[in-house]
């Protein structure tokens, strides 16, 4: 299954980053950041539908992805249309790199969220310090008892958490835990499928005052329309911006389409 070998791999390069930074070092690093984070909480809690812009090069579901723009325009776009930035920093599945993180931090005033498969308490602290503003924990690579403690770390550290489930029984686990901010991956990462209702699904069994965001998969105007039916506050849209010419301006017809302004 991919996200066993995924977190596999995590695993084998977490020990390399380890030695280049030893763990304590990166805690203190942390620590000492004076950097006042952006809010990606805020950003998402906007009236009207709020977007998360992805940054990715490539994934195990679609290969490399056909980059049309540079970092710099892309980021450029999405500074002036979306809500948040999200950055993969998975090396050996997405192409991932903490560089880019560190990249668009310099050339963008949005809330960025560390995209990355969390598996140990160091990668919170290194988050903090290449200058994310909020996390990534995928409640199916982790157990209760991890998802609490990573989930009170990164707010420690002053950074917001996205919790992403992706079935019935994540979610039951995620609202136990009480996160806020959660994430309902409408791909399967065991075996890629796509489906828009399981946000339809899931996002029924979310009580009012937690923010919802929809993730994976959305790319027509038609997804827009069924996604504000299931009440989400925010949509994390990668592969359709990443191939867009003009990522900016599908991004402003979708809050558009949203608020029923379009044509
Ligand atoms: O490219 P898409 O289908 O728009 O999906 C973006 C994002 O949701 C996806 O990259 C993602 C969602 N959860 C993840 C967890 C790890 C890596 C990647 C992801």
């Amino acid at each position: 299954m991919i996200l066993d070998e995924i977190v596999q791999d995590k695993r084998k390069r977490l020990p390399e980053h380890k030695a280049l930074v030893s763990p304590q070092r990166m805690k203190e690093e942390a620590l000492a950041c004076t950097r006042k984070p952006v809010s990606f909480r805020e950003a998402i809690r906007k009236p009207g539908l709020s977007i998360i812009g992805e940054f990715k090069k490539a994934s195990p579901s679609m290969g490399v992805i056909e980059q049309k723009i540079e970092l710099t325009d892309r980021i450029g776009q999405y500074n002036a249309s979306v809500d948040a930035v999200s950055c993969l920093t998975e090396e050996d599945h997405f192409l991932g790199n903490v560089d880019y993180l560190k990249q668009i931090r310099r050339i963008s005033p949005l809330p960025i969220l560390r995209k990355d498969f969390v598996i140990d308490e160091y990668q919170i602290y290194e988050a903090k310090v290449i200058g994310a503003d909020a996390v990534l924990l995928i409640a199916a690579i982790l157990d209760d008892s991890q998802l609490r403690r990573f989930y009170d770390l990164a707010h420690t550290l002053g950074l917001d958490v996205l919790t992403e489930v992706h079935d019935e029984c994540e979610m039951e686990r995620a609202l136990k835990l009480d996160v806020d901010i959660i994430g309902i991956n409408n791909r399967n990462l065991k075996d890629f499928t796509i489906s828009l209702e399981t946000t339809g699904r899931l996002s029924k069994m979310v009580p009012e005052g937690r923010l919802l965001v929809s993730e994976s998969g959305v790319g027509e105007d038609g997804d827009i329309l069924y996604l504000k039916e299931c009440h989400v506050d925010a949509l994390l849209i990668g592969r359709a911006f990443m191939e867009s010419v003009n990522p900016g301006n599908l991004a402003t017809r979708w809050k558009e389409i949203y608020l029923g302004h379009e044509g």
